[in-house]
C-alpha cells in the first residue's frame, strides 16, 4: 500500500484491493491477508496518530477496529492490520487522556470479525539512516510492547512482528520455538535501508527458522515526503521469494499457498531446532 494520512481513503483502498483479488473462501480454505505497518494512517504528523489511538476492545471497539472487522467479514478472510495506533496496554505505560505515547499494534481479525490477536511492536526505530540526512525517533511517540505473540489459525501457528523487529533474530527464534510456521512482518521500511537490507533479512529469517515470512510493505512517496521501499513479498521456508512488482504497482497483493509438507521436509532435512546450542532470554 501507499497509505495516506486519511483513514477512510485507506479503508476504501483496502476494500478495493480485496474486491479486485476476490478473496473468496471455498469453505475448506482459510485466507490470511496481511496489510502493512500504519495501513490506516501514514505520512501525517505523529500527534495525529496519538489523537487517532483507540483502546483495544472487542466489546465496544473504536471506529478503526470496527471498520477492519467489517472488512474481514465482508471478504471472509483473516485480516491482519499491520499496525494501528492504540492506547498503551503495557503495565506501567501512560494511559488515558494523559498518554503521550501510543502502541503500534498489529490486530488480527477473524472472518467473523472477532479480534483474535494483538501484538505491540517491540523494537522501535530510533535510527539515523546511514547517509545521516534522515533520523527517526519512533520511541518519542510510541510505547514499546512487552510480549512475544503467536496465534493459532486453523491449526497453523502464526507469529507477529513489525518492520524494524526484522533486525532482531532472537524474536524470530523465540516465535519458532513457540511453534510458528508463518511469521507476519507488516512494514514501512525506508527507501535507503530497504534497498540494502529488506530482501536478505527476510530470506535469512525465513531460512534460519524454516518458516514462511509474509512481509507487507508501504511503498512510494508519502504526504509528508517520507519515502518507503515497497517490494512486499512472501518468502517460503526454503528461502524462495514471491515479490510484488513495485515498478508497476503502487498497491496490490502478492500471495502464496501455505504448504505444510514443505515445512516438514525442510525441517526434517536440516534440523536446526535440535542442533541449536543457545537458549534465549527475553528482557
Ligand atoms: O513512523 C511511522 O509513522 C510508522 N513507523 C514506521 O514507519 C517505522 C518506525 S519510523 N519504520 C520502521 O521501523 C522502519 C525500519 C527500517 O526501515 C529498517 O529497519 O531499516
Amino acid at each position: 500500500m501507499s497509505s495516506q494520512p486519511d483513514v477512510d481513503k485507506n479503508l476504501a483502498e483496502i476494500d478495493r484491493i480485496l474486491t479486485k483479488h476476490a478473496i473468496k473462501t471455498d469453505k475448506d480454505e482459510a485466507h490470511l491477508v496481511v496489510l502493512p505497518e500504519c495501513c490506516l494512517f501514514f505520512g501525517g504528523r505523529d500527534q495525529q496518530q496519538l489523537q487517532l489511538a483507540e483502546l483495544l476492545c472487542d466489546m465496544s471497539p473504536g471506529s478503526m477496529q470496527s471498520a477492519l472487522a467489517a472488512l474481514a467479514t465482508k471478504h471472509q478472510c483473516y485480516l491482519l492490520a499491520g499496525s494501528i495506533p492504540t492506547h498503551s496496554v503495557e503495565p506501567g505505560a501512560e494511559s488515558g487522556a494523559k498518554a503521550k505515547r501510543f502502541s503500534a499494534s498489529s490486530l488480527l481479525f477473524s472472518p467473523s470479525g472477532e479480534l483474535i490477536a494483538d501484538y505491540q511492536k517491540l523494537h522501535l526505530f530510533d535510527v539515523n539512516v546511514d547517509d545521516n540526512t534522515k533520523s527517526y525517533q519512533e520511541s518519542l511517540y510510541t510505547q514499546p510492547g512487552g510480549k512475544v505473540t503467536c496465534v493459532d489459525i486453523d491449526g497453523i501457528t502464526i507469529g507477529l512482528a513489525i518492520c524494524y523487529d526484522l533486525r532482531f533474530p532472537e524474536l524470530f527464534r523465540a516465535m519458532r520455538q513457540q511453534g510458528a510456521q508463518v511469521i507476519c512482518l507488516p512494514s514501512a521500511f525506508t527507501q535507503v535501508t530497504g534497498e540494502a537490507h529488506w530482501q536478505p533479512l527476510l530470506q535469512a529469517r525465513a531460512i534460519e527458522n524454516q518458516v514462511y515470512m509474509v512481509a507487507a510493505a508501504q511503498q512510494g512517496v508519502h504526504a509528508n515526503g517520507r519515502e518507503t521501499y515497497g517490494h512486499a513479498m512472501v518468502v517460503d521456508p526454503w528461502g524462495d521469494c514471491r515479490v510484488i512488482d513495485s515498478e508497476t504497482q503502487l498497491s496490490g497483493l502478492v500471495s502464496i499457498r501455505y504448504d505444510q509438507q514443505l515445512i516438514k521436509r525442510v525441517r526434517a532435512s536440516i534440523p536446526v531446532n535440535d542442533h541449536n546450542r543457545f537458549t534465549l532470554h527475553f528482557n
